[in-house]
């Protein structure tokens, strides 16, 4: 067991399908500089840094630490680039969590992000597959999701309405987010009759394509009372991995995403997650994988997402609600999500989320993850 990890200071851009107002650069500024002022820090009081983004072809640039490194006056300084998919953020989150629960660091300055419109999003997650075994099938994430989804509906005998009320209630719920770009209400007939992209897939199924950064300042316990009196102390935090192309591999449940919240639960002390967590955010890509979290996660028991969604439990006036903020659907920087999730988990343990507050949150739950799926994890944040 390390040392104690907090959020100290948190910072998002106001995210768009076409940032054409700021550079790659300059859009890790607008995050970082949003950041460290929440945290009533300067780049000089930071000790490590983390730069995560999504595979290169996201964004069509390599190595974009090193000018990430210019454009936030970060030179000299212990900076350490990753990627892992659409969970990069998550995964860059947890590096950091690692160099100060592990005494490396005081404070580490997190900063994912994707400028999706520099890039080819659907033939770069394309080349995720396996080159022998999935390359020559994959047609971006579109067809493996339809395929994923309509085993559920076979097997589980859900239907296309239950991951329409999963849209429906992110999209509204994103109205009320100041950074999200899609703002619109639909209704569960709307999404239903929105055009097929990939049966059973349809387009208000999909989140919209964005540009977007995230930053995040990891504190100690030490240090954390300079930045503020209340941090977000992450209590548990894993991401895990399954076999990409095992014959047993489950299209049900998230194996992967089952193991890392067993491991998070016990760390820490939750035994009951439909009843302990006041808030959950999870990253959704699409609205079917929302409810295959709800299983994995332990919010309710497998195959019944379905029910848990129809009784209204996760809606915003829910005993659970999941995604206030709206996720993926009012905005997908993809490297960027993970962090933009603990941002909106932090921010509603520490009482100051801006617009969409639960009241008297106390203990949150955060999902994010990448790869063919297969990579998968959480976190839990307290007060
Ligand atoms: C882990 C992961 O995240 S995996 C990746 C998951 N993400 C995806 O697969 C992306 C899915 N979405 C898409 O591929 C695209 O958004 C499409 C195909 C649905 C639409 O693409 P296009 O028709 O080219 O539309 P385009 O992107 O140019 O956007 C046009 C407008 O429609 C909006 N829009 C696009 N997609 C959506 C959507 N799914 N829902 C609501 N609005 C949308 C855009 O915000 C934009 O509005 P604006 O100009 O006012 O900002």
């Amino acid at each position: 067991m390390g040392r104690h990890v907090g959020i100290v200071g948190v910072g998002q851009t106001h995210h768009a399908r076409r940032r054409t107002d700021v550079s790659q650069a300059g859009l890790v500024r607008e995050a970082v500089d949003r950041a460290l002022a929440d945290a009533k820090l300067s780049m000089e009081d930071i000790d490590t840094v983390v730069v995560a983004t999504g595979p290169v072809l996201f964004a069509a640039v390599n190595q974009p630490e090193k000018w990430v490194v210019d454009a936030i006056g970060a030179q000299g300084k212990s900076v350490v680039r990753l990627t892992s998919g659409g969970g990069a953020g998550f995964a860059g989150a947890l590096a950091g969590y690692y160099q100060v629960a592990g005494g490396f660091s005081e404070r580490t300055l997190v900063v994912a992000y994707d400028k999706l419109s520099e890039g080819q999003l659907q033939y770069s997650i394309s080349t995720l597959y396996d080159p022998f075994w999935g390359r020559e099938f994959a047609v971006g994430i579109m067809g493996f999701s339809a395929a994923y989804w309509r085993a559920r509906m076979d097997v589980l005998g859900h239907t296309e309405e239950a991951a329409a009320m999963v849209a429906a209630k992110n999209r509204k719920n994103a109205i009320a987010n100041p950074y999200a770009h899609v703002k619109k209400e639909v209704s569960v007939q709307d999404v239903l009759n929105s055009k097929p992209l990939c049966w059973p897939i349809k387009l208000l199924d999909v989140p919209p394509i964005s540009d977007g950064a995230a930053a995040i300042v990891l504190s100690s316990e030490k240090m954390a009372h300079h930045s503020t009196s209340r941090p977000a102390w992450i209590r548990g935090m894993a991401y895990c991995c399954e076999a990409d192309n095992a014959p047993e591999r489950s299209l049900m449940l998230s194996e992967p995403l089952a193991i890392a919240s067993r491991q998070v639960y016990r760390a820490a002390g939750i035994t009951n997650p439909r009843r302990q967590f006041d808030v959950v955010e999870v990253q959704e890509p699409y609205s079917c994988f929302e409810l295959n979290y709800y299983e994995s996660l332990g919010l309710c028991p497998p195959g019944q997402a379905a029910e848990l969604m129809a009784s209204g439990a996760t809606q915003l006036d829910g005993d659970i609600p999941v995604n206030p903020s709206g996720g993926c659907m009012g905005a997908n920087p993809i490297g960027a999500v993970g962090v933009i999730r603990l941002i909106e988990a932090a921010t509603q343990v520490m009482g100051k989320n801006e617009s969409h507050q639960i009241k008297d949150a106390k203990t949150a739950l955060v999902q994010s993850g990448g790869g063919w799926a297969n990579l998968r994890g959480c976190a839990v944040l307290s007060a």
